[in-house]
């Protein structure tokens, strides 16, 4: 029993602890010394028992056991007692606070909002540096060096030692490194964080300032000072600080005007030139991979279809079924079993014939509306509106696009829109972080179309090039997301009649058929004029995107392919075409 228990202990890092009760144990028993050298175990364990009532360490050892099992009450009235008395009862909670320190880990990547959280207060003990003590507060420090009054306390954090050997070290700071990480993916474009966090740094009050600490400060202080919105966000954006934080030549503004949003601002092509290039997968690879379920499902119907097999009425039948099945749309399936019937009805036709007359004819569709989004500079900001319904996006998106934008030396201003959704609010915030983009944000549950308000005219002071402004999408309430979008358009109107001057709506390509009414209904509420169409990766609905562009005919800007900040690409109709059809 006694020694399951110590195992237990030993298993959670704390032999000490455990060893020194159980050293003290011995003690007594020295009496017995001469006779007793060789059975050391065995007379513990009797020492263990025997002492119970008066020595505590005796009975928490027992207990161990018992933990598992509360049949452990049958056993002598002692035992029970200790559990209360002592640690026994932290034992048994151990296996709870698990639970409990699961799910953070596991809402981590859903909402990292908690994390930002926490970084943010920490920074208030910032002067951490000359606080070690006060982070032991936190819990994990403690484990390690207490021993049996905090084993209490230990108990909790034990379940957390198991992935919990990294936070050893840095508990808290361990949750804000994934920041730092996609900080670094933004590192590619060194020369503009730079300028971006003279910003920031402008921001600070007490002017804390080299890059890594700042990165860590802005982590936890961008969020407290997005919430104090009112004035805020003005401080965020000193033209002067942003400015005079753009040394590099990366930096420099492009003039007022139009540019095109590519993989780049275009106007800062000459610039963006020297940004390391990316070692990932090219590009297509990545969109053939993340097509490749879409691909494989259609390619393998098609083949199906017409193995050994001449092109007749039958086939061109089954394969019209097969595209529409892919979700490309009656209009493109038609289109292509038009143009196979042209020039090989009658004839032995491969599969990869019909695939490959399949990418050019989606293609065609696609081409209309592969279009690069274009901003005027000559507004300040150009405000986009981002739509759609929730979960599709929207403000992964935002994060991705500010992204490009900042790297291309825009400045971006971002409005947490989404007031109905705590985490939405935090994710923006996160994302504005990482992008060293001010973030305007109100309380859970405030008026949207005031907080649109009161960003453009932050953004307008502060003199953003661009203001991304996120919304909800609860179509579940049809009427009030309506009067919501219609109320956020009619404001920003005042402010400039133009504005919104890009309403992009994200479409998740996993929606299939629905994603079609989703716009249909956003179109008509917010006046999108812009599709970005997200989850193109892993999905075997990926042909939605034809529909969609046959249909509407609206400009389908971007495409994601992942939840990463780099997951954003330009839409090509050539390579969307071939990867979905699966053709090289
Ligand atoms: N695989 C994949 N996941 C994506 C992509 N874009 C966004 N996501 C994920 O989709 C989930 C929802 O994205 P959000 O940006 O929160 O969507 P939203 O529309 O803002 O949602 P609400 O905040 O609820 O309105 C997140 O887990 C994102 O990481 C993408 O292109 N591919």
């Amino acid at each position: 029993m006694a020694f399951g228990f110590i195992k237990k202990v030993f298993s959670f890092g704390k032999k000490e602890a455990v060893e020194q009760p159980a050293e003290d144990e011995v003690l007594p028993p020295l009496n017995f010394d001469a006779l007793e050298a060789l059975k050391p175990t065995e007379e513990t364990p009797v020492a263990l028992e025997t002492p119970v009532a008066v020595e505590t360490p005796a009975v928490p050892v027992e207990e161990p056991k018992p933990e598992p099992a509360p049949e452990r009450p049958s056993a002598p009235p002692v035992v029970p007692e200790p559990k209360p008395a002592e640690q026994p009862v932290p034992v048994e909670p151990a296996p709870q606070p698990a639970p409990e320190e699961e799910p953070k880990p596991e809402p981590a990547p859903e909402v990292p909002v908690v994390e930002p959280e926490k970084p943010a207060e920490q920074p208030a003990p910032a002067p951490s540096p000359v606080e070690p003590a006060p982070a032991p507060a936190e819990v994990p420090l403690p484990p390690a060096e207490p021993s049996t009054p905090e084993l209490p306390e230990e108990v909790p954090v034990q379940p957390a030692p198991v992935p919990a050997e990294p936070p050893l070290e840095v508990p808290v700071r361990d949750e804000v490194a994934p920041q730092p990480e996609v900080a670094a993916e933004a590192e590619p474009a060194p020369a503009i964080p730079l300028p971006l966090e003279g910003r920031v740094a402008a921001q600070r009050p007490g002017g804390v300032a080299e890059s890594s600490d700042a990165t860590q400060f802005e982590a936890t202080q961008a969020p407290s000072t997005a919430e104090t919105t009112p004035s805020g966000p003005s401080d965020h954006l000193p033209p002067e600080g942003g400015e005079d934080a753009q040394p590099s030549p990366v930096a420099q503004k492009p003039a007022a005007g139009k540019v095109t949003v590519q993989k780049k601002v275009e106007q800062k092509a000459e610039i963006v030139e020297a940004a390391a290039p990316a070692p990932r997968q090219s590009w297509f690879q990545r969109l053939r991979q993340g097509l490749s379920r879409s691909s494989k499902e259609l390619s393998g119907n098609i083949a199906g279809i017409f193995t050994k097999r001449k092109l007749d009425e039958d086939t061109l039948q089954d394969l019209e079924d097969v595209l529409i099945r892919a979700d490309l749309g009656v209009e493109t399936a038609l289109r292509v079993t038009d143009a196979l019937a042209a020039s090989r009805y009658g004839k032995d036709v491969s599969d990869h014939e019909v695939r490959s007359i399949m990418a050019v004819e989606v293609e065609k569709v696609l081409k209309p509306v592969a279009l690069p989004l274009e901003l005027d500079l000559s507004h300040k900001p150009h405000v986009i509106l981002v739509v759609g319904v929730n979960g599709t996006g929207k403000t992964t998106t935002i994060g991705k696009l500010a992204a490009k934008l900042t790297e291309g030396g825009l400045s971006v201003m971002l409005a947490a829109g989404d007031t109905f959704r705590a985490a939405a609010i935090e994710q923006l915030k996160i994302w504005g972080e990482r992008t060293k983009s001010p973030v305007i944000a109100s309380k859970l549950g405030a008026d949207a179309a005031g907080l649109a308000y009161d960003a453009f005219e932050k953004a307008k002071e502060a003199g953003s090039d661009v203001l991304i402004i996120d919304t909800a999408g609860r179509l579940q309430n049809k009427a009030e997301l309506m009067a919501e979008l219609e109320k956020i358009v009619r404001v920003l109107g005042k402010l400039d009649p133009e504005a919104p001057h890009t309403v992009l709506q994200t479409v998740d390509a996993t929606t299939g058929q629905n994603a079609l009414n989703q716009v249909e209904i956003f179109r008509n509420i917010a006046g999108v004029n812009g599709l970005v169409m997200t989850k193109l990766d892993g999905t075997a609905r990926g042909g939605i995107l034809v529909a969609i562009a046959a249909k509407h005919k609206l400009p389908v800007y971007f495409i994601g392919v992942g939840e990463q900040v780099d997951d954003l690409e330009p839409f090509s109709a050539s390579d969307f075409a071939k990867a979905i059809a699966g053709v090289a």
